[in-house]
């Protein structure tokens, strides 16, 4: 296949390759940016492949910084926002099932293609628009199969993580994973363990952010993969339920809150659960005031003062979670009526109560303001500053 125009993420990269062809040596565009291309799917990262060394491409340029230099990886800075460029390779040994023991650089763009994981991502580009398609990767994507480049067996003992990214790019592309390749990874999805939290972590959030999340969802089951991510093996009638539903998620706070809902989770067990997952500590209190919020709309017990704590971003996350949206329908207009969204605008300070001589500089300073704050989010007392005082005065006389 011969593209006629090259998409315009490649263009500046393309000096890079002539330059390298100029001197003799092969170089082409490879993996995910040459498979998104031909997809019609947005490009992230642009990867290079050729046959000079390293030390030959470091030749070539002038600006050139060694970010991945023993594994062949140069990263060029003479043109544009910086393109890494790596040299052909085959890789073996893959004890420890995540990384080889040994690199040897090669020549051949087809000993290259060979090590690579699936037959969609060892596609070549070169400049002059010819795709390199040596395992039958253009048929693949026409069928929408996700097909392991040769043995699967092999594959998946290389880098186990493998698995999870065919699971991935089936629930992604909407592909289906061809029977060999999903017989591999029932055979071997312990192997997964071996895998650092992180990288399944990462595979598992776009997987279930992919058009077809609930396919990828149930391959997972069905493989057993499940049960070789933290704590999920335990939850089976839940992750079944999930999988039955229908879900449509827009970003990491919601997929970990719809399991974490589903599955029935206080608090302290979604921080449990999400700390065996190594999920960043923000991630972790936007999903506890997500499923907070579940919960109650769940329960048909949503109070001002709940979205008020919950907060916008948190409200839209729980909408996107809750699969019956009549319990969701007022939430965004209730939400946009509370009349403060957060404490600043709240029309009194500690300073002021001070300044009136309402009270002195004292603990209950700050148990005045919650009083205030709580009441005037749940439409109590007036947000104006005189009200505000009143009302501080009698809570004071109160006490
Ligand atoms: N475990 C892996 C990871 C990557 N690759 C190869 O390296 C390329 C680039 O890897 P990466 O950027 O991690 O994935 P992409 O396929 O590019 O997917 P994404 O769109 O998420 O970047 C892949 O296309 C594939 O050819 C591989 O063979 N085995
Ligand atoms: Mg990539």
């Amino acid at each position: 296949m011969r593209m006629v125009e090259i998409p315009k993420e490649f263009h500046e990269a393309l000096p890079i390759l002539q330059k390298i062809e100029s001197a003799g040596y092969e170089a082409y565009f490879v993996g995910g940016s040459v498979r998104d291309t031909i997809l019609k799917r947005p490009i992230h990262d642009v990867d290079i492949a050729t046959s000079a060394y390293p030390s030959e491409v470091k030749a070539l340029f002038k600006r050139t910084v060694d970010t991945g230099i023993e594994h062949g990886t140069v990263m060029i800075l003479d043109h544009g926002t910086g393109y890494e460029v790596t040299t052909f390779r085959t890789e073996s040994g893959y004890q420890d099932y995540r990384r080889p023991d040994k690199v040897t650089f090669v020549r051949s763009l087809k000993e290259d293609l060979k090590r690579r994981d699936f037959t969609i991502n060892a596609l070549a580009l070169a400049e002059n628009g010819q795709v390199t398609d040596l395992f039958g990767g253009l048929e693949d994507m026409k069928k929408r199969i996700i097909r392991a480049v040769g043995d699967p067996n092999e594959r998946f003992n290389e880098d186990a993580l493998r698995m999870m990214r065919a699971v991935r790019f089936a629930s992604q592309l909407d592909f289906k994973i061809e029977d060999e390749t999903l017989a591999g990874i029932s055979k071997h999805s312990e192997l997964l363990e071996k895998i650092a939290v992180e990288r399944s972590h990462t595979e598992f959030v776009k997987m279930m952010l992919g058009v077809d999340a609930e396919n990828g969802l149930n391959i997972m089951l069905e493989t057993n993969l499940y049960q070789h991510v933290p704590v999920l093996g335990q939850y089976l009638p839940q992750l079944q339920q999930i999988v039955a539903s229908k879900f449509e998620l827009t970003n990491e706070v919601q997929v970990w809150s719809l399991l974490a809902f589903r599955f029935g989770f206080s608090s302290k067990q979604i921080s449990t659960f999400l700390k065996k997952w190594k999920t960043a500590n923000k991630i972790i209190n936007d999903v506890i005031l997500t499923v907070e919020l579940l919960f109650a709309i769940q329960r048909n017990d949503v109070t001002n003062l709940t979205l008020y704590h919950v907060g916008c971003s948190n409200v839209d996350n729980a909408i996107a979670v809750m699969a019956d949206h009549s319990k969701t329908a007022n939430l965004p207009e209730r939400y946009n009526q509370l009349p403060i969204k957060n404490k600043k605008q709240l029309q009194i300070t500690g300073g002021v109560l001070i300044k009136k001589g309402v009270l002195k500089p004292s603990p209950q300073l700050g148990k005045v303001l919650d009083y205030l704050e709580q009441n005037v989010v749940a439409g109590k007392i007036a947000n104006h500053q005189d009200e505000l005082v009143k009302a501080a005065v009698n809570f004071l006389n109160e006490d």
